[in-house]
């Protein structure tokens, strides 16, 4: 589905991802994961030309993305939704109108518009916050709306930025269960950048480890499911022991 041969990106004198090739399978949860600095989000804006490449070839489910410009690349793009871990809602439009702006750019036929964004915004489980803005939402439903934006121009890739790095644990797990349903449900294959090691294990099927710009390693893995944790302070005792001993002062 997402074919990288050999792509490369410099700012100034700096090479941020060095001859990177990679092959990430349809319907695959990929996690990028890797020190601060190594690439992962240059790597990611590299997959739907957020940044445009030095040298190499972004291939998505066969359509050569770095030879396209224009209207053929913006039309290329509606296939590749993206989320990031600010959100980037529109502070001055409600959750209905962030969603529908997607849609009005991608010239979807206007009398659907309204359904769309409704399907997306229930699927998210926010059917009923249609009117409210932005400062009205807190971190995980903003990811929600940011979710069924990415959504509504039906992607087939949907790449994922520190989605979860503002989120307290639990909206983390209730978001991570999000992107697995959308994944489920719509068979759309996922890239998650993320630093956090709990995030990669619970729900990708591979995972590339990046290191001074280049793929050091990529592994398959078996996800070990999203844990959640319930607000009872015996679940917090709990799980500080569960993984070895704990430590008396
Ligand atoms: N637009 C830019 N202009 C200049 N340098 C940049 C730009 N974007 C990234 N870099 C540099 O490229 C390197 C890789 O950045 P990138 O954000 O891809 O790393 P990362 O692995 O995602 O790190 P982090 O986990 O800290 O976000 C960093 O040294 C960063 O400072």
């Amino acid at each position: 589905m997402i074919n990288i041969h050999n792509v490369s990106k410099s700012f100034s004198e700096f090479q941020a991802v060095q001859s990177v090739t990679l092959s990430i399978a349809e319907k695959e949860i990929h996690g990028i994961i890797g020190a601060s600095g190594a690439g992962k989000s240059t790597l990611l804006r590299l997959m739907n030309l957020l940044e445009i490449p030095d040298a190499g070839e972004v291939v998505i489910d066969g359509r050569v993305l770095t030879s396209l410009a224009g209207r053929e690349l913006r039309e290329a793009r509606k296939s590749i939704g993206m989320i990031f871990q600010h959100f980037n809602l529109v502070a001055n439009k409600t959750v209905y109108e962030n969603v529908s702006v997607s849609l009005e750019l991608a010239k979807y036929p206007k009398h659907k518009r309204r359904e769309r964004v409704q399907e997306c915004l229930q699927f998210v489980g926010l059917a009923n916050y249609t009117d409210k803005y932005p400062a009205q939402l807190s971190g995980g439903q903003k990811q929600r709306v940011a979710i069924a934006r990415a959504l509504a121009n039906n992607p087939q890739v949907l790449l994922c930025d520190e989605p979860t790095s503002s989120l307290d644990p639990n909206t983390t797990a209730e978001i991570l269960g999000v992107l697995r349903d959308v994944n489920k449900t719509f068979g759309v294959t996922i890239v998650i950048v993320s630093h956090e090691m709990e995030v990669i294990k619970s729900i990708c099927n591979r995972v590339t480890v990046m290191a001074e710009g280049q793929v050091y390693e990529t592994l398959s893995i078996e996800p070990q499911g999203i844990r959640v944790t319930d607000g009872n302070p015996a679940s917090f005792v709990k799980q500080l022991t569960e993984d070895g001993e704990s430590y008396n002062a």
